[in-house]
This record gives structure tokens, C-alpha cells and sequence, in this order.
């Protein structure tokens, strides 16, 4: 579709980009338009181009690539015709993460961690000062678990972690998660955790209990559960923490034996097993959203969190419904939709899952409790590797570090299972119970970030990255555009060992596509908005700021090398590569 490629060369007797654009400019075949070689310093490009009305370009349609060998380097795909508003006058700042900073400073760009953290935030990290020792810790997006605490309790915590960010210059987004409407138990009465032994006679009810529950019972949130097991099933809590039989069934009461004894935590998920199958018929038949997930969903949008996942998503629908939802009501841009992919609807459908979302989570805690454990490493892996190929983030979440809860040390099986997912290069991992209800949440946020930070830096010195197929996912033709950059700039960033990517971006979408390279330098992500800012914390390898800028990027790079020198996060001479959303422009340069 390109109709030329328009070369910018200081001489016109030596044109070395001129001699071999195919070469230099793209690697793969030799053009099939017209290269057309002009003498202009690069800085005149806009303005020549602009004002070039010959015939060789169609004011209204042409497309056309630039390259310049002028020492800067300019290759791009452009519109023609648009004239450009003038630079917007803002006098300029930038906004960068008070730990990023810290981190940017101290290891210097290329050794900043890729992988992004998420911590449940529970009864032991909701106080001010835990939450900003996770902060400090690495966290960079907070979750809330609508199935435990009150919508009361989780906004106190939000507004800790707003006060945290504009206090204390941290850039921590929120992650509101759905309770969702599968079977589980109800709140222990109170205690913090029931131990169960081999053996045991425990009541499951459905019972509502005005005073306090009797020994040995626990109570069940869905009404047909007494109506839907059968004497024989088994009745797994937790994924099979703790597993009992069903030996008895009287009214709303079922009896059970403890056969694999162990510790239940308040509202634990509940299935149950007939002749060796999960029973789902009726779990199918509930609502992805029930009412009470709407009612959080409402409170969600109206806290302006920047995430919402949804509890055991089992079809695109309600993705898609959802997301018109938000759209309508949400005031401050909108919210991401993470899918949780924790079903086997979900693994049945994924691709239209993971297409209609904005994100997806390996919910490897339920997963496990519906296909058999020894399934859940390949769903993981194809997981991550679709969203990677569809340009979602995704995360990688449950039982990461789980005897962290517990010890202050993980176990070796642990850290290779971190170590697992940093080299899938899945954008986040996720602390559950570790630091919602642990003893040690913030040793165990910092194995994941030492883990993170290892891993990450042996494979890039091995090398070691297998090459994923990245398919055309753009259905507009700027979007295609868009793709090429950021791939080719990913390429190039890799060849040339660029110190770090610019991406100056309105939405967010040149730096995900960039992120979905995992290039091996990191990406300095600029956008104009603070809350796509705090969305883009959850993307693989992005370092986000927030700066007013232009489209005329000399003055975007001028500003942004000025202010970033000034608090010594670049020096003269680092190599970058600049890309951005307004212009469809690759630059290579040194910062000078
Ligand atoms: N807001 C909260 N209030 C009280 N306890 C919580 C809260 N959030 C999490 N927890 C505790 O942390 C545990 C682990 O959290 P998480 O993995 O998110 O939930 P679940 O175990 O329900 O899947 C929960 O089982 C619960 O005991
Ligand atoms: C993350 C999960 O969901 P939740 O903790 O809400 O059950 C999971 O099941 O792994
Ligand atoms: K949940
Ligand atoms: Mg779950």
C-alpha cells in the first residue's frame, strides 16, 4: 500500500541509505515502489513533505516511509495530507514512579526488572505502612478480593493506596476481582481458619445460622447444594486442599468424612466429584455476574479502580457485556476487564475470551480444582502464549510462593515454579494468600522480584529466548502500521543493544505492542494520562511515565532527554530508539 519511500540524505553523491534501502531500511525484500531521494535536513522533513504538492504525492492519500541517514534517522510510515495542530505549550514535567526511579537509578535501564508484580491486599498488608512496604517493595498493581471483606474495608484500602500515590509518588494501580457466583463456603464464624482431620464428621448447610455456627459445621452460599450432591460424591475444598465423602444427606444438612485432612480458610471454593468427574451442570447454569458481582462491579467503577476481573468468565458474551457496561458508566477513561481463566469453559473458549478482554489471569487456584493438576502447566503455557500473540497482558496467579504464608523461605519447587513463569515472560505474577493473609508478604513480594530479576537477566545474557510467532493482529491499516514499527523497533532495539525503547503513546497500544516483543532493553512508555499510566504498570517490560507531549516529537525528545537528564535517568550518549503513536515514526539516536 506504500506508494514510496522517500529518502532524506545530505548528499545526494554518497546516498548510502539511497543505494540500499532495501538493506538498511527493511531487511526482508526489496521495495516495490518508487524511492524518491531528497536533500533536507532532517528537521525540515514534516515541513518538506508538507509542502511538497508535485505530483508524486496525492495530498489526500499517499502513503509513504521516510528514512534519513543525517545521523538521526528517521523511518516511519506516514499519512500525508493531516496538518499538524501546533505543539500543545504546557511548560512540562514528568511523572515517574518514586520506586522505578529508585530502581532506574540504582541498576541502571538495562538491569530494571521486566516482570510486573501484583499483591492481594488482605487483613495483613491493608494498613498504610504495609501497603507502602509493598509499594517499596516492587508491588505494582493491588488487588482486592470482593469474595472476602466488606465493600467498606476495600475502599479504606483504596484510599490508602490513592493517599500512597499522591503522597509518596507511587504509581500503584488497583485490581478489583469478582467474587463470582461458583459454590463456596461461608466465613468459619469468624475464625481466621478450621482444621479438619482424617476422619472427621463435618455438616456442609445451607442453613442460615443466627447465632454462632455449631463445631464441625461449615456453611454453603448456594441454596441447591443440598438438592444437587449425592451420597458417594466427593466433596473437594479448595482445589483438594482438603477433600471429604458424602455420607449422609438430612434436609439442608450434608454429613461428610474428612478422607485428606488439612486447614480450610474462610469462603474456600467448593466442588464436587461424581465417578471421577467434576459435577458442573449447575455451576454452568449460574451466572458468570451474579447480582452481588454487579453491585461490586458498580462500586468498582464508581472508586475509579483500573482493573476489574471477572471470576470464572466461561464465554466472550459476558466479556463483551461488560465491557459495554463499563463504557457507559466508567468517567475517568475506562477500566481494563481481566478474564480469569479458572474453568473448563474458559479453556474451551479461550481465544474468544482473551480477544474480547483486555487482559487475562492464569487462575491456576480454581484451574486446578477443575481439570487435573498435571493439566494446569500446559494451560498455563498456552495461556500465556495466546495473550502474548493476541497483545494482552496476562498473569500468572495462586500458589506461587505458597508456603510463604507459613515459613519465611520459599521452598526450591516454588522458586522454579516462579522462575517457570518469568521465562514464559508472562507480564505479571500475582501474590494471593501469601500477602493477603500471610506472615512474611513482603519477603515473599521480594523473592518474586529477586526471582524475577535473575531469571530475567540469564536469559537475556543465555540469549535463550525461543522466537514466538507474533501474528498481524491490527484490523485497520494503521493499526498494521503501527505493528510493523513496533516489531521492526523491537528488532532493531536487539541488534543495534539499544540502552532502552521510547514510546510516546495516547492509548497505550504502541507501547503493548512493543511490551508483546519483549524486547531486551527496557521501554520507556510516555503517555499524557494518568490512568492509562497505572494500566500500563501490568505490561511486560514497560516503565511508564506521565508527560504532556506533542506530536512534533523533536520537541517530545528534546523535552523528554532535558527532564530525564535533569534527574539522572539518562546520560549523553545512551543509545535509544524512539517511536510514537502520532507520527508512525522510528528514531534511532544517542542522547545528546
Ligand atoms: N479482604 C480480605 N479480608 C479478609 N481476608 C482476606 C481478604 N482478602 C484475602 N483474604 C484472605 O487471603 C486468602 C487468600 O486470598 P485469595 O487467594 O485472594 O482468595 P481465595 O482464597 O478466596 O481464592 C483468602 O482465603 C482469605 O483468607
Ligand atoms: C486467582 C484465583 O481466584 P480467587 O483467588 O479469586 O479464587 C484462583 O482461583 O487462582
Ligand atoms: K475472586
Ligand atoms: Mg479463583
Amino acid at each position: 500500500m506504500s506508494q514510496s519511500l522517500h529518502l532524506f540524505t545530505p548528499s545526494t553523491r554518497s546516498p548510502n541509505l539511497a543505494s540500499s534501502p532495501s538493506k538498511q531500511c527493511y531487511p526482508y525484500q526489496k521495495p516495490s515502489f518508487p524511492i524518491l531521494t531528497r536533500r533536507f535536513p532532517v528537521t525540515t522533513v514534516k515541513l518538506s513533505i508538507r509542502a511538497s504538492s508535485s505530483s508524486d504525492l496525492d495530498p489526500t492519500s499517499s502513503q509513504v516511509v521516510l528514512a534519513s541517514d543525517n545521523g538521526k534517522g528517521v523511518v516511519g510510515g506516514v499519512l500525508i495530507p493531516a496538518m499538524q495542530p501546533p505543539p500543545s505549550q504546557d511548560s512540562g514535567s514528568i511523572e515517574v514512579d518514586a520506586v522505578t526511579e529508585a530502581e532506574l537509578k540504582e541498576n541502571g535501564f538495562r538491569s530494571t526488572r521486566r516482570t510486573k508484580l501484583v499483591c492481594t491486599i488482605g487483613p495483613a498488608t491493608s494498613g498504610f505502612d504495609q501497603l507502602e512496604a509493598l509499594a517499596v517493595g516492587g508491588m505494582n498493581v493491588a488487588r482486592i478480593n470482593m469474595c472476602h471483606g466488606t465493600r467498606e474495608w476495600h475502599r479504606d484500602v483504596i484510599e490508602r493506596v490513592r493517599r500512597l500515590n499522591e503522597e509518596k509518588g507511587y504509581a500503584v494501580a488497583i485490581m478489583m476481582d469478582t467474587e463470582g457466583s461458583e459454590i463456596h463456603m461461608g466465613d468459619l464464624g469468624g475464625a481466621s481458619s478450621a482444621k479438619a482431620e482424617d476422619g472427621e464428621i463435618w455438616t456442609f448447610s445451607v442453613r442460615a445460622f443466627d447465632s454462632a455456627l455449631p463445631a464441625h459445621t461449615v456453611n454453603v452460599n448456594y441454596d441447591g447444594f443440598a438438592e444437587d450432591v449425592k451420597v458417594g460424591d466427593e466433596l473437594l475444598v479448595d482445589g483438594g486442599m482438603v477433600r471429604f465423602d458424602v455420607i449422609e444427606k438430612i434436609g439442608p444438612d450434608v454429613k461428610c468424612q474428612c478422607t485428606d485432612p488439612g486447614l480450610m480458610l474462610p469462603r474456600a471454593n467448593l466442588t464436587f466429584w461424581r465417578d471421577g468427574s467434576l459435577v458442573r451442570e449447575r455451576n454452568a447454569m449460574l451466572p458468570t455476574i451474579s447480582s452481588k458481582d454487579w453491585l461490586d462491579i458498580d462500586f468498582g467503577i464508581a472508586e475509579g479502580v483500573d482493573f476489574i476481573a471477572i471470576s470464572f468468565v466461561k464465554s466472550a458474551e459476558v466479556i463483551n457485556h461488560l465491557k459495554s457496561y463499563i463504557a457507559a458508566r466508567a468517567r475517568d477513561g475506562d477500566i481494563a476487564v481481566i478474564a480469569k481463566i479458572e474453568s473448563i469453559d474458559s479453556l474451551k473458549n479461550l481465544e474468544e475470551i482473551i480477544q474480547a478482554s483486555d487482559g487475562a489471569m492464569v487462575a491456576r487456584g480454581d484451574l486446578g480444582a477443575q481439570i487435573p493438576l498435571e493439566q494446569v502447566p500446559a494451560a498455563q503455557q498456552k495461556i500465556v502464549q495466546v495473550c502474548r500473540q493476541l497483545n494482552k497482558p496476562v498473569i500468572v496467579a495462586s500458589q506461587l510462593l505458597e508456603s510463604m504464608i507459613e515459613y519465611p523461605t520459599p521452598t526450591r519447587a516454588e522458586v522454579a515454579d516462579v522462575s517457570e513463569a518469568v521465562r514464559q515472560r508472562a507480564d505479571a505474577l500475582m501474590l494471593s494468600g501469601e500477602s493477603a493473609m500471610g506472615q512474611y508478604p513482603e519477603k515473599a513480594l521480594t523473592v518474586l522480584r529477586s526471582v524475577s530479576l535473575r531469571i530475567e537477566r540469564w536469559w537475556r545474557e543465555e540469549k535463550r529466548h525461543e522466537v514466538m510467532e507474533l501474528p498481524d493482529i491490527g484490523t485497520s491499516f494503521s493499526d498494521n502500521i503501527s505493528e510493523e514499527i513496533c516489531n521492526s523497533a523491537a528488532k532493531m532495539a536487539n541488534n543495534l543493544e539499544v540502552d532502552a525503547l521510547f514510546v510516546y503513546t495516547k492509548t497505550g497500544h504502541m507501547a503493548s505492542l512493543l511490551s508483546r516483543c519483549r524486547p531486551d532493553c527496557p521501554i520507556f512508555a510516555f503517555t499524557a494520562t494518568t490512568s492509562v499510566r497505572r494500566r500500563l504498570n501490568l505490561q511486560w517490560g514497560l516503565i511508564p511515565f506521565r508527560l504532556s507531549f506533542s506530536d512534533d516529537m523533536e520537541s517530545n525528545l528534546n523535552k523528554t532527554f532535558s527532564l530525564l537528564k535533569a534527574r539522572n535517568l539518562i546520560k549523553s550518549g545512551d543509545l535509544v530508539i524512539a517511536v510514537s503513536d502520532m507520527l508512525q515514526s522510528i528514531q534511532v539516536m544517542n542522547v545528546p
